[in-house]
């Protein structure tokens, strides 16, 4: 078993809501083994410029309910440059760093992986990443809240479409992935949900949202995901051929940010807890996965070398209740 004697960790990429619950779990579980940690500031920028703060079990008490990152987060395009990526790993040598623990979405997984194949540097990782979009974990950090946040703004917004008798085109987040776009249109009852995954054919949408207000139905929220189609375009097939007025709501970054769900800040403990015992266990270049209910861990190779794919069966369900 390799000793280690201290921890780095990173937030990276877009924030999620859980990260600090990560960066407590991680600092904690790795306090009560003796085993100093640090914290880079701004995902790899801190640990470029050796920007980095000390971590205690007393120093991260009262984060664990904290949107955002109190780590900061950045994207450092120039990480994908290997000669940037040398640098900073002779900086966690020099720092004395035995362990590195980043926290993000695919993109920062990519630079983790590639600094324990190029430099052999002890990474593992945490998901962390509204979009869901990372394969071989059923969940990551962040991921129930933003659903959560979604939810509750379309809700408010059916209650208005409902009193003009309006449709609403709401448009989510969700680079390349429909994850939050179906999960939340399920959520609500949405008329529709559009998303990259599947071909929106407009004549057959707009008929049969005009046959449902014809019948007498009075209100309407279609949902779609910002990498299929922005909501303008959306908006510009529906006009005058859906019986409503229509209004747009682009819900942007709020859903990043808020105070994380239970199931966020227990999944973030979870994988907080477990990134470090799969650390003291020799397991490098992994990332901690959700399987099953178990927090196990898959090679970031592995986790990277694939796409994740909707469930199909998810994407039958949404089209059939609505
Ligand atoms: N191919 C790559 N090689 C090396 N580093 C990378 C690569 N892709 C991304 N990174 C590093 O990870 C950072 C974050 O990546 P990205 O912007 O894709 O966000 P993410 O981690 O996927 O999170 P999210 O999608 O939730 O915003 C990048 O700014 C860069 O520093
Ligand atoms: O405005 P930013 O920080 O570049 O992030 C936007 C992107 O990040 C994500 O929210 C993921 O965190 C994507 O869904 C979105 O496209
Ligand atoms: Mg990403």
């Amino acid at each position: 078993m390799p000793e280690i004697k201290k921890i780095g960790i990173i937030t990276s990429g877009g924030d999620a809501p859980g990260m600090n619950a990560a960066v407590r779990a991680v600092t904690r579980t790795a306090a009560s083994k003796n085993i100093d940690v640090i914290g880079f500031y701004k995902g790899y920028a801190g640990i470029l410029d050796k920007d980095y703060i000390e971590l205690t079990y007393s120093s991260v008490g009262g984060i664990m309910e904290k949107g955002g990152t109190i780590l900061r987060t950045a994207r450092v395009p120039e990480f994908k440059n290997p000669e940037i990526r040398a640098e900073a790993a002779k900086n966690l040598r020099e720092l004395g760093v035995d362990g590195l623990v980043v926290i993000g979405g695919e993109g920062s997984l990519t630079g983790a992986k590639l600094l324990y194949e190029e430099f052999n540097v002890p990474v593992i990782g945490i998901p962390a990443s509204i979009d869901n979009d990372i394969p071989h974990t059923d969940m990551a950090i962040g991921v129930d809240t933003c659903l959560n946040t979604a939810v509750d703004a379309m809700q408010k917004l059916k209650d208005t479409a409902s009193s003009h008798e309006r449709a609403f085109i709401v448009e989510v987040m969700g680079r390349g992935s429909g994850y939050i776009a179906l999960m939340s249109g399920l959520s609500v009852g949405a008329e529709a949900v559009i998303i990259p995954e599947v071909p929106v054919d407009y004549n057959e949408l707009t008929d049969r949202i005009w046959q449902e207000r014809k019948r007498g139905k009075i209100n309407c929220i279609v949902v779609v995901a910002e990498g299929a189609a922005s909501a303008y375009s959306v908006a510009r097939h529906f006009e005058n051929k859906i019986g409503y007025e229509t209004r747009i709501t682009i819900l942007g970054h709020i859903q990043r940010g808020g105070s994380p769900t239970a199931f966020d800040r227990i999944l973030a403990s979870r994988m907080g807890y477990s990134a470090v015992n799969f650390l003291l266990e020799g397991k490098f270049g992994t990332m901690v996965a959700l399987e099953k209910g178990q927090t196990v861990t898959v090679p970031l190779e592995k986790v990277l070398s694939e796409k994740k794919v909707l469930d199909p069966q998810l994407i039958e369900l949404v089209n059939t209740l609505s």
